[in-house]
């Protein structure tokens, strides 16, 4: 996710830079060297289309085959003028070989094939055009060297393209690295508090305009702080990694979320269950807790409570994660009050 929200934001600079350098060398080129009209009114075209592809993908939803098809739709946008400025001996073929790298930068390797493949039928097409219709071909260019600038150019697509998959192979396999460590609590191996509101938020958007239920619980440890007092930090940690384990454990893997909120608090989210169901798990969890010691150094036995709080909502009546949360946390606050160690329902 993290990790995509950074390949868009390069693919948008990109557009915009294309956009940009497309518009100034419109303006620019014609003061500074003699050149056709043609070139000009190329030009504009060029910056037009550029700049209708950075204001598509700036308000549009992102998706992943965005950044081939639109780096592709660039150089058919340039190819016109890469035409008549020479084909493969232009200065815009330079383009050509960084291409497949910007691709394999943003999107994914499958991608960075195809880039790289449709690059080098442009470049064969480029060659073709300029052996068939040299006339059309403005600049002054030695033709017996063009076959071999084809075919090294064609070389160093086919090398870009190579090293961008391996690029990519590497720079994903760390990529998902990094996403799932910023996303999983380093104590107890549960998501963490950022990761269970964006998964909510998600939740949340998804369910607006369909029917069904979503349940969340609050989890706290009953005077956890005596537990740290007494025996100190470290073995507080193995009561909460403990925890974590048996709320992991009553959870369903595929579609249930349980993660650490902060602290002595944990949260558990389940899509589409009834009020009856979700209140049996959180049973379930509570006295798993209640049932299972904890052994620290094999020498101390303790054994822990937890209260929870639970809200079990319609998608209708879902608003907000705040609102959600503070129902829970009303409820688990209620609970504490009465007592500790069981669950209260939230009021709705
Ligand atoms: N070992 C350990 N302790 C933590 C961690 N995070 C928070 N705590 C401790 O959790 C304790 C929470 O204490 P309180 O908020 O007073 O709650 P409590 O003692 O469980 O009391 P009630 O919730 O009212 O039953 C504090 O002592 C914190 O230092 C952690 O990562 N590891």
């Amino acid at each position: 996710m993290f990790i995509e929200k950074i390949r868009y934001a390069v693919t948008l600079k990109a557009a915009f830079l294309a956009f940009f350098v497309t518009s100034l060398a419109t303006i620019i080129r014609p003061m500074m060297i003699e050149q056709d009209i043609l070139f000009t009114y190329i030009g504009i075209f060029n910056s037009l289309a550029m700049g209708c592809v950075f204001v598509y993908l700036k308000y549009t939803q992102p998706k992943s085959w965005y950044p081939m098809l639109f780096t592709c739709i660039g150089l058919l946008v340039l190819s016109p003028i890469t035409f008549v400025s020479g084909g493969v001996n232009s200065q815009f073929a330079y383009l050509f070989p960084i291409t497949p790298m910007f691709i394999a930068l943003v999107s994914n390797a499958k991608y960075t094939w195809m880039t790289g493949l449709i690059v080098v039928i442009l470049v064969f097409c480029l060659f073709i055009g300029v052996g068939f219709f040299p006339d059309f071909t403005y600049e002054n260019v030695p033709q017996n060297k063009t076959a071999s600038r084809a075919i090294w150019l064609c070389l160093s697509v086919l090398l870009s393209t190579a090293l961008g998959v391996q690029f990519n192979r590497i720079y994903g396999a760390f990529g998902n690295k990094i996403s799932e460590q910023a996303e999983t609590d380093l104590l107890t191996g549960l998501k963490n508090r950022r990761s269970i509101m964006t998964f909510l938020q998600t939740v949340i958007d998804q369910s607006r305009n369909q029917k069904g239920q979503l349940s969340l619980m609050m989890i706290d440890l009953d005077h956890f702080k005596s537990i740290n007092d007494s025996y100190g930090h470290l073995a507080g940690d193995v009561c909460l990694k403990q925890v974590a384990k048996l709320i992991q454990q009553n959870v369903r893997d595929s579609s249930d979320i349980a993660g650490r909120f902060g602290g002595e608090e944990f949260i558990v989210v389940i899509k589409n269950i009834d009020a009856q169901k979700a209140l049996d798990i959180a049973n379930n969890i509570r006295t798993s807790i209640e049932q299972t010691s904890v052994f620290i150094n094999d020498e101390i036995q303790l054994t822990l409570t937890a209260t929870i709080g639970i809200c079990t909502i319609s998608n209708e009546q879902l608003t907000s994660i705040e609102h959600l949360v503070d129902l829970a946390d009303k409820a688990l606050y209620a609970g504490k009050n009465e007592g500790r160690n069981r669950v209260v329902v939230a009021a709705i």
